[in-house]
């Protein structure tokens, strides 16, 4: 699989302080449309990702084929899109936990659909389809979590950098197995990776196709926090709820205002950076929650 279109973001200056808007360059051989991709896409289908979004602010999304050891079939690649979109669009959202049905994560793409899309136009659509999803995943006004209990393996493991935290059960493992198909990473990964455990962590992972259990995965910063649990779903997804909870108290707009500042540190050049807080302040600043927080005479 030749290497994606280069995908370009620009700062938009609304209303609510700021969001990106992609805009995609495309490489001089592809001419790339998402109806075609789509199309191509629900010719292979199975599987499903299903979204809860709770009263709370937290949402749920659940890479659900375990039959494929919830492999991303055609159809779930589209409609991790719609899950993405419809995110985008819950203003009341502050929180959102991706996790894999049947007690574990993700094993990347579809073996079979990839066999199938082998030609490099396929996959290169294929590809800028899932990176500007998963882009568009870790750029939600809500504070992410991929919980990773089992294998994320492949576009599994880059699924897992498309969200701010990782949290881990002890008995899980992520490994870009890509090295081992003759591939990189296409779905973002490597780009996020050297982002959060830097380059030579990154040319460990991807050169050495290594395994990060628990341990070595907060020895380098790729794994947040551990979860030692008896098996069980409910058990882990209530404690990967019960961790985030904790960062997400407080009005929406704040949460998501935070959100926001940290996206525009983490990606922006320091002078956009900085007006991108500005305006994200200037939405905080002397509303509702601001206004009546400060009537509290708060002491620390
Ligand atoms: C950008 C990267 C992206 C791409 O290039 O498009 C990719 O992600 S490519 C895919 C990378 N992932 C893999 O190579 C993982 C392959 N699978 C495995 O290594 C193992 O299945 C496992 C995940 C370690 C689990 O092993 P085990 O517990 O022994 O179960 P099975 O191997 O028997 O699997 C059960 C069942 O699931 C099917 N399966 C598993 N992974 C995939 C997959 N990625 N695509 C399709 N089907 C998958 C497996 O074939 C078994 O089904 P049956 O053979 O019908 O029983």
């Amino acid at each position: 699989m030749a290497v994606c279109s280069a995908v370009r973001f620009r700062l938009i200056q609304s209303r609510s302080g700021v969001r990106f808007q992609s805009r995609t360059v495309h490489s001089s051989q592809t001419s790339l449309s998402t109806v075609g991709i789509r199309e191509n896409l629900r010719a292979f289908p199975g599987g499903s990702i299903d979204l809860k979004k709770r009263e709370s602010g937290m949402a749920v999304i659940t890479i659900n084929n375990p039959a494929r050891m919830n492999a991303f079939s055609g159809s779930m690649m589209i409609e991790l899109e719609e899950r993405v979109h419809e995110l985008e669009t819950w203003s009341e959202g502050k929180g959102v936990i991706v996790q894999g049905a049947a007690g574990t994560f993700c094993s990347g793409s579809d073996l079979n659909a990839v066999r199938a899309m082998a030609n490099p136009q396929d996959g290169i659509k294929m590809c800028e389809f899932m990176q500007t999803t998963l882009t568009r995943l870790l750029r939600l006004p809500l504070i992410s979590v991929a919980l990773v209990e089992g294998k994320a393996l492949g576009g599994g493991a880059e699924l897992t950098t498309a969200c701010d935290f990782r949290l881990m059960t002890s008995g899980g493992v992520i490994q870009f197995v890509h090295k081992h198909m003759g591939l990189v990473p296409g779905w973002g990964g490597a780009s996020r990776l050297v982002r959060i455990v830097g380059s030579q962590n990154s040319l460990k992972l991807l050169a050495g196709a290594k395994m990060v259990d628990p341990e070595f995965g907060k020895q380098i910063g790729l794994v947040d926090e551990v979860l030692h649990c008896s098996s069980g779903e409910r058990n882990t997804l209530d404690q990967a709820e019960q961790w985030l909870s904790q960062f997400i108290k407080g009005p929406e707009a704040v949460i998501r205002a935070v959100k926001r500042v940290v996206l525009s540190g983490r990606e922006l050049p320091l002078e956009e950076a900085l007006t991108a807080e500005r305006n994200v302040f200037g939405t905080v600043w002397g509303a509702p929650p601001n206004h009546n927080l400060l009537g509290l005479k708060l002491r620390y």
